[in-house]
């Protein structure tokens, strides 16, 4: 039976840049991927569309979907909602709440190609490969009791909850021991356990699932030198596993070293391995419209589709190849161009995967 994709352009850069990552999955379905692929508006446009960031008949296609490939969402536009709850970004959170995409794989892959494109020097960045494993579905994101209230003096007060139960921690804990076992065996876990509760309850149970996984080496870090860590000697890492605040900030740090937040691709899995697939960065609203948006982090994202919810991963490692073939004919989006290279616009960018797809097999 044919696998169902729904694609969710969302706002800004997104409708350019899922164009290109759709046309690369139907150059798989020629190459005999059978796929149905469907799309609606999700985030801003949706919310210009009936004034709610996700459609309850796009909740329901996404749940009866095997994959779901986002684009972004967001913008100015929108920032000013007084209701948070109802914001672009509500969708994207509802849509991985509401399908338990709690395991999220953000990988910051450096492209030999991209050496030069990094704001980092070549020898600290050259060979990078870590795996940063998000907590997706809990958190600060997610805590109760959460608001924004005025006390009887009128001075105005907000709050959110940072919570984990030790179930959410014990299930992203062995997402990242076992994907550390596939990969070089090094796990590092981040928290804040000199200061957050919570996180000394993260540590204990990654302490608590080391014997286990008698094979990787587990080791703690406190988020901010994480954070400094990435950026001093960022290969010292393999897979790094946190909650979900810290990873969308260690990922976005991440991503500058492997050239530019447009190749930073992502998965946020559930428990049958049904998944949505997004590029980590925004909708970009400073470039949107214009042709500079990076299709390839969306494009790499196909790639993860394939290989973690549509059990295909010939094509997934052909996706991956023909993106290095692109590189290695030096064409590059103005976010990765250097001197000497080509720059070219999202779209030829798109044409150009498919075309060094097509060729290879
Ligand atoms: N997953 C998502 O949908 C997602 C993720 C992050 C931010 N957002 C939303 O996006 C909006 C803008 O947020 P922001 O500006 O903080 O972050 P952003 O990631 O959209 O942009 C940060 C910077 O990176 C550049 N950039 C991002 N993607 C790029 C690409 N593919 N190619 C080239 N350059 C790229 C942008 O031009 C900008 O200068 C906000 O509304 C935010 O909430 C959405
Ligand atoms: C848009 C926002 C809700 C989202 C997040 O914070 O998770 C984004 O920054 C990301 O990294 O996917
Ligand atoms: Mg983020």
């Amino acid at each position: 039976m044919s696998k169902k994709i729904l694609v969710l352009p969302g706002d800004g850069i997104g409708p350019e840049i899922t164009r290109q990552a759709r046309r690369v999955l139907e150059a798989c379905r020629e190459a005999g991927l059978d796929i149905d692929i469907e799309e609606a508006p999700v985030g801003g446009a949706e919310i210009d569309r009936s004034g709610v960031p996700l459609a309850a008949e796009t909740l329901e296609k996404a749940k009866a979907s095997d994959a779901i490939l986002l684009g972004a969402v967001g913008g100015p536009k929108w920032d000013t909602m007084p209701d948070i709850a109802n914001r672009p970004e509500k969708g994207l959170l509802a849509l991985r709440k509401e399908l338990n995409l709690f395991g999220n794989l953000r990988p910051a892959l450096l492209y030999p190609q991209l050496v030069e494109a990094s704001s980092l020097k070549p020898e600290v960045v050259s060979g990078l490969d870590i795996m940063i494993v998000r907590e997706l579905t809990g958190g600060i994101y997610f805590g109760q009791p959460r608001g924004r209230e005025t006390r009887e003096d009128g001075t105005r007060y907000g709050y959110n909850t940072y919570i984990y139960d030790e179930h959410e921690i014990r299930r992203i804990g062995r997402v990242a021991f076992e994907m550390a076992q596939k990969r070089n065996k090094k796990l590092c876990s981040v928290d804040k356990a000199n200061v957050l509760e919570v996180t000394i309850l993260w540590r204990d149970i990654m302490n608590e699932l080391a014997p286990e996984y008698p094979d990787v080496e587990l080791s703690h870090m406190y988020v901010d030198n994480a954070a400094m860590q990435l950026v001093r000697a960022p290969k010292q890492f393999d897979v790094i596993v946190t909650g979900n605040m810290f990873g969308d900030i260690l990922s976005d740090a991440a991503a500058m070293l492997t050239g530019s937040i447009g190749m930073l691709p992502s998965a946020s899995l559930n428990e049958s391995g049904q998944g949505m697939f997004e590029p980590c960065h925004g909708s970009a609203p400073d470039i949107a419209g214009q042709g500079l948006a990076n299709p390839l982090a969306t494009i790499l994202s196909v790639a993860m589709m394939l290989r973690y919810s549509l059990d295909a991963p010939a094509l997934a490692d052909r996706i991956e190849r023909a993106v290095g073939a692109v590189l290695d004919q030096n064409l590059r989006t103005a976010d990765i161009a250097y001197d000497g290279t080509r720059q070219v616009t999202t779209e030829e960018m798109g044409d150009a995967v498919v075309a060094a797809f097509e060729a290879s097999i």
